[in-house]
């Protein structure tokens, strides 16, 4: 028998490094997401839902939080890192430690250099974790999956990753700023970009930052052309209760919020 399936990505956190509201901020964003929540935001990170497996991509310090929001609290086994910096990686001992205590074993992936940093900050996790370097791409739940380089401004680099299943084509891309023409390669013809954008207009020096603003993403947005487009690791400089001028094609993520991932037919097996 065939069937139409569809995989789900599920925004489990939508925010820049410190959340909203940030601990030492009374900013009226900070304020409002203190006291009513449509700007509190939790660290960025996504679930993907599949017939073939479930896998996360990032777990920041959030991590325990967004698995009791989600109700998966002991059950994902597979998570993809993009970069080593504490707001992606910092849930990774709470996870292993869950693992410990059921005695399974997850399964995390990264390229080298990034698993190298996980290990140096946390080295007791490798006894309950497989860190499995992904830099020659890897496949995970049917998703063909291609890890590249990007600049993360000021912070460095991180990496942003390409997946692809029957012909839908979709990038993760939180943390970068000023991506080179060659580090643009792989965003093309995407179904949909999912962007890091701290603010809407970071006033900051440019040598000081790291991730793409909102007037810069629209730029890349207007290259790129994806069919859609949806802005994550928003900090205190974005009010979700304004009306933003985005792009055609471009919406700001939620917490909680799911997005399909393609529309294909699958055997299912008989009843
Ligand atoms: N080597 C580094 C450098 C920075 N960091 C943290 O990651 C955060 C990214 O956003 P930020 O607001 O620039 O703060 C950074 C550090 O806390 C980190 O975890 N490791």
């Amino acid at each position: 028998m065939n069937g139409r399936v569809v995989d789900r990505l599920t925004f489990l956190g939508t925010g820049d490094a410190m959340g909203v509201p940030r601990v030492y901020c009374d900013c009226e964003v900070c304020e409002e997401a203190r006291n009513s929540g449509t700007n509190r935001r939790l660290r960025s990170s996504v679930l993907i839902e599949s017939t073939e497996g479930d896998f996360l991509i990032d777990c920041g310090p959030d991590w325990r939080l967004q698995m009791e929001m989600t109700n998966r609290r002991a059950d994902i086994t597979d998570i993809v890192i993009t970069h080593a910096h504490f707001d992606h990686i910092a849930g990774l001992p709470e996870w292993a430690d869950a693992c410990r205590w059921q005695g399974v074993r997850g399964r995390v992936y990264a390229p080298q250099e990034v698993l190298d940093i996980i290990q140096r900050q946390y080295p007791w996790i490798a006894t309950h974790l497989d860190m499995i370097a992904n830099d020659e791409g890897m496949t995970i739940s049917g998703w063909k999956l291609t890890p590249w380089k990007v600049h993360h401004g000021f912070n460095g680099y991180s990496y942003a990753y390409r997946l692809e299943k029957h012909d839908f084509g979709w990038v993760y891309c939180p943390d970068a700023i000023g991506l080179t023409a060659e580090q643009k390669v792989l965003m093309d013809r995407l179904d949909l970009l999912i962007l890091g954008t701290s603010f809407v207009h970071e006033e900051a020096e440019y040598s000081g930052r790291s991730v793409y603003d909102m007037r810069e993403a629209a730029e890349l947005v207007d290259e790129l052309a994806p069919i859609q487009t949806i802005y994550t690791h928003m900090s205190h400089g974005v009010d979700l209760r304004q009306e933003l001028d985005l792009p055609v094609g471009a919406s700001t993520a939620r917490t909680g919020m799911t997005i399909d991932l393609g529309n294909y037919t699958v055997l299912l097996p008989e009843e």
